[in-house]
């Protein structure tokens, strides 16, 4: 069941609440900052790709197109030494164009060089080995095709093998027209791209065969790429998608892009390092979760500080309201001590004037009925005298007790002890008749007390009560005036032999 807390528990909760929400707004909108910077390097890492497969298949392209025409031309004109030498010519002017190609070559059926690019022909030199020329001996088709890279087994560079199969007339195998492209053409242009110090671009054949790449190394160049995680990604997504991966070469998780060569069998990778990436979003993500992390401590201090103040209020006024409530009892206790006999608990003296001044006002008033009732214990002298002093103060406290027992019955008495050993009953709204006969209960219940009392004429402890009362027929004096008849009233009681109770007019009603 919902239960209202205290105040310094909910501002402790909202204190708590707000520095939770100041941390987790930080947190979430550097977590969005995180993923916008991923998506926008993914579209530059796609972008690279997009640039660099542009480049490769332009540049295979080019050389692939100078294939064509020689083939034509081998199959129409033949390998006569005229041809030849019109080839060689045709072949230096092609390779002079375009900057990527290392040379071009023809080869006769058996793997024989048969013309080249260079001015001087290497002599003897057969490449019926080489994995482009099994190509064509093997397979029909008249298409281009990218092999793995080779050495040159004339200047000892680095080549991308673009070939094209040559047929006799009868559509035999005559040989094959050779394009080689030097990696290094590649290798320059990734070395130009912006790519941090962590990035990485590759060129890879779609059998698996790494071309190129950069960061470059020879002994990468020819290498299997199919066990890595980027072939496997290319594999799963191509022939264009975007993964992170990573390096099991050197341990660098990067953000992948890769495309399929438009025209040739070939794909290329770019990639970004992710801590490059990041590197910025986590410098500004450090500065501002430091200063939120700041102001939610400051908030939760300035907070802690708040909800002690409260607390402490909180018991000063607790304290405060003990304090009160203490005083408040006290007050009852002196209010009651003032008022109070200390011997028998009845009203005292003081309590009895005033309520006899105030009664007698309103019984004039509303001339209404006020009765008086004064008490004196018979024989007491002797009483302390023969029983001590201690005694006779039990014995009073006795009679008290029987007297307020009695005349306490209606809200408006009041039993007080008017002095020494003499009681004193203020009954409002009671004539003289109606207060003698309560008198003479009184006077009767401490009779049965039997309370022992050898100096007393029935052996007993009895007492003598005079009555009188304001009646709203009669004009009357001031209070003093009705405790005086009263009085009289109590002597004559006295006089008459004492355990009995006399009226004003000297009635007495028992004997
Ligand atoms: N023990 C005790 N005695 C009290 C107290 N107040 C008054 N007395 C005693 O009560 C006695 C009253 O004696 P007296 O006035 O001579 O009257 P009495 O002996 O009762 O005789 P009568 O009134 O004529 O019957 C005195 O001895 C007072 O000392 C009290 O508080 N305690």
């Amino acid at each position: 069941m919902f239960r209202r807390r205290s105040i310094t528990f909910r501002t402790t909760a909202f204190v708590a609440v707000v520095c939770l929400a100041l941390v987790a707004l930080d947190g979430l909108n550097s977590w969005h900052s995180r993923t916008v910077q991923l998506q926008q390097m993914s579209v530059a890492t796609s972008n690279l790709a997009r640039a660099m497969a542009q480049q490769a298949d332009d540049t295979i392209k080019q050389a692939d197109t100078a294939l064509v025409g020689m083939v034509e031309r081998i199959e129409h004109d033949g390998t006569g030494p005229e041809a030849i030498e019109r080839l060689r010519k045709v072949f230096a002017m092609r390779v002079a164009e375009l900057p990527q190609l290392d040379g071009l070559h023809i080869y006769d059926k058996d793997g024989n060089w048969v013309a080249n690019s260079r001015q001087v022909a290497p002599q003897n030199l057969n490449n019926a080995d080489r994995e482009y020329f099994l190509f064509h001996r093997e397979h029909e088709e008249r298409g281009p095709h990218v092999g793995v890279p080779v050495r040159s087994r004339v200047n000892g560079k680095l080549l991308i093998p673009v070939s094209r199969r040559i047929n006799r007339a009868d559509g035999s195998f005559g040989g094959v027209a050779l394009a080689t492209i030097d990696i290094s053409f590649f290798t320059k242009f990734y070395d130009s791209l912006d790519i941090g110090q962590a990035g990485a671009v590759a060129l890879i054949l779609e059998n698996g065969t790494m071309m190129t790449r950069r960061p470059y190394s020879t002994d990468m160049v020819g290498r299997s790429m199919l066990d890595t995680g980027l072939f496997r990604a290319y594999v799963a997504q191509g022939p264009v998608g975007t993964a992170e991966i990573l390096s099991a070469q050197d341990g660098i998780t990067r953000l992948n892009s890769f495309r399929r060569l438009t025209n040739y069998p070939l794909f290329v990778a770019a990639a970004l390092s992710k801590d490059e990436i990041l590197a910025a979003w986590w410098r500004e993500t450090l500065w501002h979760t430091g200063g939120v992390i700041l102001l939610a401590l400051i908030v939760g201090f300035v907070g802690w500080r708040l909800v002690k103040q409260m607390e402490l209020r909180s018991k000063t006024e607790a304290e405060l309201r003990r304090a009160r409530d203490a005083l408040e009892t006290l007050n009852k206790t002196l209010n009651t001590l003032a008022m109070e006999d200390g011997l028998t608990g009845l009203a005292n003296r003081r309590q009895f004037d005033v309520t006899l001044d105030n009664e007698f006002s309103r019984a004039m008033r509303d001339a209404s009925t006020l009765a008086l009732i004064l008490i004196d214990v018979d024989c007491f002298k002797q009483f302390n005298d023969i029983y001590g002093h201690t005694a006779g103060d039990e014995c009073l406290q006795t009679i008290g007790r029987t007297i307020s027992g009695l005349a306490s019955r209606r809200p408006g008495d009041l039993a007080a002890r008017y002095g020494g050993e003499e009681l004193a009953v203020l009954l409002p709204n009671t004539d003289v008749a109606g207060a003698a006969v309560l008198a003479e209960r009184i006077r009767s219940a401490v009779r049965d007390l039997a309370i022992v009392h050898a100096g007393a004429p029935d052996g007993f402890v009895t007492l003598s009560a005079g009555v009188d009362a304001l009646s709203p027929s009669v004009t009357h004096g001031p209070p003093k005036e009705l405790i005086q008849s009263a009085d009289k009233a109590l002597y004559a009681a006295k006089m008459g032999g004492r355990n009995r109770v006399c009226t004003a007019e000297i009635r007495p009603t028992t004997a």
